[in-house]
């Protein structure tokens, strides 16, 4: 099938580049020039594991075509993706791209004579596809439902595993608001994707995307909540608390006795909080939907609260463990909101540089991928150096914190952290490292919910 996808961020150009793996034509439009010229010398504006090696393979077979032209690329497709972002602004979800996209999109269906499906795949609150896009659609295009399709179909990419993500789906929501629709949307991934097809209507798919992140946004929060108040009470391992909970077979079930996933802590881990494109703004806005329809939902906001007093506890640990902070210096190791991208969009660390620039400690910060973002983000700050490698940030440092769980960072040997920091004594917000190696090499160690 021929698709144009409007919007080539993290979402839309791993949809287009694994459509057109899977063999079909797609045009990806974008507003910024940057992106669409990155996309056609075949690399990837964005950093993503395997993205850059499947793009160039795309690109150089006419698989895939970056454009401006949305008209040229609606009229050659017989589907349109959108995936423009959907930010939290003023108290609520922003719709103003969506709406101006779809609205693009209406007044060229109106010159089309074919049948088109229009797919929202960008997160919505529940009601938009049905009370503001159809209504958009219908105007722009002059035309009814019936001359053209429109589908809610949700994307649960994680950054960094995105495109592993989008080719190996737990499951594909298609939110039709019709059959035709619906039928052509199963075909585009009944063939080529091993997941089970939930068809709901689009109000349902709006909605099990949110609950989706809730749920995890949800189980991050209480695990940091139970590692506060074992922090508080001493002697307790809150990793090892939260381990064995998820041991628990209605967790993580086990086939053949063997765990199908040994990490039994996914999204139960104590850690720094959460941050990204996605948690923050989507539990949000799910928040303010329900208020504005008359219910206060107390357990999503108490999932923003504990995730929101993770950096200060962080700090407050750190005073308590360093005494006079002012005078420190401070290695920062990682940047990134997560592992494996250089995405710093409502990043921990970033919070946590800030609050300890106010604070007065000198710092020292590293990432893999991330510095050059980090460094635009952090844009005024004094007292903060970069470096591209671990070891030059350790260097005549007072502590180091490890605030994103790359391997590069959780595989740094102890013996390192001795030979350059001044003090070694490391912060592991992830609940990465062995604490009692960390002991045997003498190294100090301090964790989330892990206090002696
Ligand atoms: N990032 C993720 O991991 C992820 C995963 C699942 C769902 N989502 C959802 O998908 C949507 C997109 O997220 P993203 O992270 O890819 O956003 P992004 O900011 O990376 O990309 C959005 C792109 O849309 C472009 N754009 C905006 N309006 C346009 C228009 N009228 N015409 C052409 N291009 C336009 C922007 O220039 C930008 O490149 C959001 O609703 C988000 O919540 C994101
Ligand atoms: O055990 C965990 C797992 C994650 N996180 C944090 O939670 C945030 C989100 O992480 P993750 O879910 O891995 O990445 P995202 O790319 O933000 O993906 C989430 O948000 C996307 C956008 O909606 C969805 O598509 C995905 O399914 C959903 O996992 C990050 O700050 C992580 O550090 C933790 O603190 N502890």
């Amino acid at each position: 099938m021929n698709i144009s996808i409007i919007g080539t961020g993290y979402v839309g150009l791993v949809t287009g580049v694994c459509l057109a793996y899977k063999g079909h034509k797609v045009f990806c439009v974008d507003k910024q020039q940057r992106i669409i010229d990155s996309i056609s010398r075949g690399v990837s504006p964005i950093y993503e594991q395997q993205l850059d090696s499947m793009l160039a393979h795309v690109i150089k077979n006419d698989e895939l075509k970056a454009t401006a032209d949305l008209s040229q690329a609606v009229m050659d497709s017989e589907i349109t993706i959108i995936a423009v972002g959907t930010p939290y602004i003023g108290g609520q979800i922003a719709l103003t791209y969506i709406k101006k996209a779809v609205y693009e999109v209406g007044a060229i269906l109106k010159n089309k004579k074919d049948y088109h499906v229009v797919c929202i795949k960008s997160t919505v609150v529940p009601t938009t596809t049905d009370t503001i896009v159809l209504p958009i659609l219908k105007q722009a295009s002059g035309k009814e439902l019936g001359d053209f399709g429109l589908v809610m179909n949700p994307e649960f990419l994680k950054e960094g595993e995105a495109v592993q993500d989008f080719l190996n789906p737990d499951r594909i929501i298609i939110g039709a608001i019709d059959e035709k629709s619906y039928e052509v949307f199963k075909n585009i991934y009944q063939y080529h994707f091993d997941a089970p097809i939930i068809k709901v209507n689009p109000r349902t798919a709006e909605m099990i995307k949110y609950a989706s992140n809730s749920l995890l946004a949800t189980l991050i929060s209480f695990s940091n909540e139970i590692a506060a108040i074992s922090e508080e009470a001493g002697g307790i391992d809150a990793l090892k608390v939260m381990e064995s909970v998820g041991l628990d077979k209605r967790f993580t079930p086990k086939v053949r006795g063997e765990l199908i996933k040994p990490d039994a802590t996914k999204y139960l881990k104590p850690g720094r909080g959460f941050g990204g494109s996605c948690f923050p703004k989507d539990i949000k806005s799910l928040i303010s939907f329900s208020v504005k329809i008359g219910y206060d939902p107390k357990i999503l906001k108490s999932v923003i609260a504990v995730n929101e007093l993770q950096v200060g506890r962080i700090l407050c640990t750190l005073k308590k463990e360093l005494l006079r902070i002012e005078d420190k210096t401070i290695a920062i190791l990682g940047l990134a909101f997560k592992a494996n991208t250089d995405d710093v969009r409502e990043s921990q660390s970033i919070k946590l540089i800030k609050e300890l620039m106010e604070a007065g400690a000198k710092l020292k910060c590293y990432d893999p991928a991330a510095v050059e973002k980090a460094k635009k983000e952090l844009l005024g700050c004094d007292g903060l150096e970069f470096f591209n490698d671990y070891r030059e940030a350790l260097a005549g440092t007072d502590a180091a914190i490890l605030m994103t769980d790359w391997k590069i960072i959780t595989d740094i040997p102890f013996s390192e952290y001795v030979k350059f920091m001044k003090a070694p004594a490391v912060f592991d917000c992830c609940r990465a490292l062995d604490h009692d190696k960390a002991k045997l090499f003498g190294v100090k160690y301090i964790g989330i919910g892990f206090r002696k």
